[in-house]
Order: C-alpha cells, then structure tokens, then sequence
C-alpha cells in the first residue's frame, strides 16, 4: 500500500536557526500517528509546511504520491488534507447541524449560496447529520454553536474537518484546554473516526497519544530522534530522557 502522505527529508530553517531538519514520515490510509516532542521541538513548523502555510528551506510533501510542496494550503484540502478547524471558524449564530451543512457544501464547490438554502437542502442536511452520528455528535446537531461547553466545539471542529472528506487529518492538540470532564467524550470521538483516514495528532497529552496512537514519531531539535509503535516508544530510554524529563540511566 502506498503512503497517503509521506514527507521526505523536510527541513526548514529560520536565519541560522534549524527548526526541523530533514524529517522523513509516510502515514498509509487508516493510520493513527502522534507527533510529539517538547516545547520548541519544531512540531508547530512541521504541521505548517505539510498544510502549505510554510515553504520548506528542502525537502518535499506529497499526498497520495504527488507532489504538493508548491501547492497552496487550499489546493492541499482540495487533495485530500484537512485539519482542525480553528474555534473561530465555527459560525456562533448557526446550529451544529448547520455548520456541518456549510462544510459539506464548501467540499462540493458550492459556497455563495444562501444559508436558507442549506437548511432546505435535505439531501445536505440528511448528510450532516449522517456524519455526526457516525461521530455520535447526533444529539449536539440542533444546538447553536454559542451554547456549547468548549469541548463539545473541539469536537464540532473534528467534524467540519471531517464534512472535507479527507484521507489524511491533522489534528492540533485536540484536547488542549478541554476540562478533564469533557475529556473522556472527546476520547471517545477520536476512536469512532473512519477507519481509512489517516490521522497526525499533535499533542502534549500522553494519555490521548498513547490510547489513540499506532505509532509514535518523537521530534527533538527539528529532528526525528525516534519513531516506532507506542509500547516501544514508550520504553525507550532515549524518549524517556529527553521528552519525559527522566535521566537516561544508560548514558555514556
Ligand atoms: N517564524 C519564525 N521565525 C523564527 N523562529 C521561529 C519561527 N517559528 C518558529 N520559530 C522557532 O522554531 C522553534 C520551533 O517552534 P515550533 O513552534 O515549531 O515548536 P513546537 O514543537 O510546535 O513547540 P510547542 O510544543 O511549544 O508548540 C522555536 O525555537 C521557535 O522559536
């Protein structure tokens, strides 16, 4: 099976600064992979360069076999490559049901059309609301998006991104700032998306990275230092030294 999203040997440098240096990584369809790695690591660089928002210093990104590195962030979405949505792209005033709707009808081409013109649009809603049992976000549909708790809006994020239909999904600390209350539906949401999408988190939260994750790729200094399956990563002595702080009792 080919990758569905492969980086290879990407490095980007500010000034003097190296920030990622030539990193390699390939996700086939349905793969679960965490990037992470501490504070300054260079993750945030990375997800810019495979969106589009930044161009490589080397290297190149391509999505199921072509190569993207010149291509706009919108072209990228085009092929394939959504992420989470930011909170303020959530329109406050419309329902759930009603944002996924617009999603929908931005991924057919269609935006310019009113929005009495989605609620009418039964095979579009009927699609909405399809996507957000899939996602058992059902009950949220006929809420507007101001009356959610801040969790629930991560999740509606999750979904938008969702509505693109991509093959690869980049999630960007999906549980950041969610109270540990909200945590667990959160979890749950990340198990039930479809099983062919291949999906990059990036997060600190090593609960989620080792529940959700199939594989591990540990970024230090802008490169890899190690990539493997979780229970791998996990022990290994040089992640545990450098990421979770402990002394690499091995060290020379
Ligand atoms: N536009 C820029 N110009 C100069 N240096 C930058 C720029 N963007 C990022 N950096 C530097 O690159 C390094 C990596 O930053 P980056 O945000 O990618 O790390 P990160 O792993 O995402 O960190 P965090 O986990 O804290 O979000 C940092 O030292 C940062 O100061």
């Amino acid at each position: 099976m080919n990758p569905v999203l492969e980086l290879q040997g990407l490095s980007k440098q500010f000034g003097q600064l190296k920030v990622t240096q030539n990193v390699n990584l390939s996700l086939h369809p349905g793969a679960r992979h965490a990037l992470i790695g501490p504070n300054g690591a260079g993750k945030s660089t990375l997800v810019h360069q495979i969106t589009g928002l930044l161009k490589p210093s080397a290297g190149k990104v391509l999505l199921g076999g072509q190569d993207v590195t010149g291509l706009s962030p919108e072209k990228r979405v085009k092929l394939g490559l959504a992420r989470t949505f930011q909170i303020n792209s959530l329109f406050n005033n419309l329902t759930v049901a009603e944002n996924i709707g617009l999603a929908l009808q931005a991924r057919e081409g269609m935006d310019g059309y009113l929005m009495r013109d989605i609620t009418h649009d039964s095979a579009l809603m009927d699609e909405a609301a399809v996507l957000l049992e899939s996602l058992s976000l059902l009950d949220l549909a006929h809420r507007n998006i101001v009356e959610l708790a801040y969790g629930q809006r991560r999740m509606i994020e999750i979904a938008l991104a969702l509505a693109l239909k991509p093959r690869v999904l980049l999630l960007d600390e999906p549980v950041a700032g969610v109270p540990s209350t909200e945590g667990s539906r959160l979890f749950d949401l990340l198990e039930r998306l479809p099983a062919e999408v291949a999906t990059l988190v990036i997060e600190h939260d090593m609960d989620l990275v080792f529940r959700f994750a199939k594989r591990i790729t540990v970024l230090v200094e802008g490169a890899v230092l190690v990539e493997d399956d979780v229970q791998a990563v996990r022990t290994d002595p040089r992640v545990r030294a450098v990421y979770l702080g402990e002394r690499h009792e091995h060290a020379a």
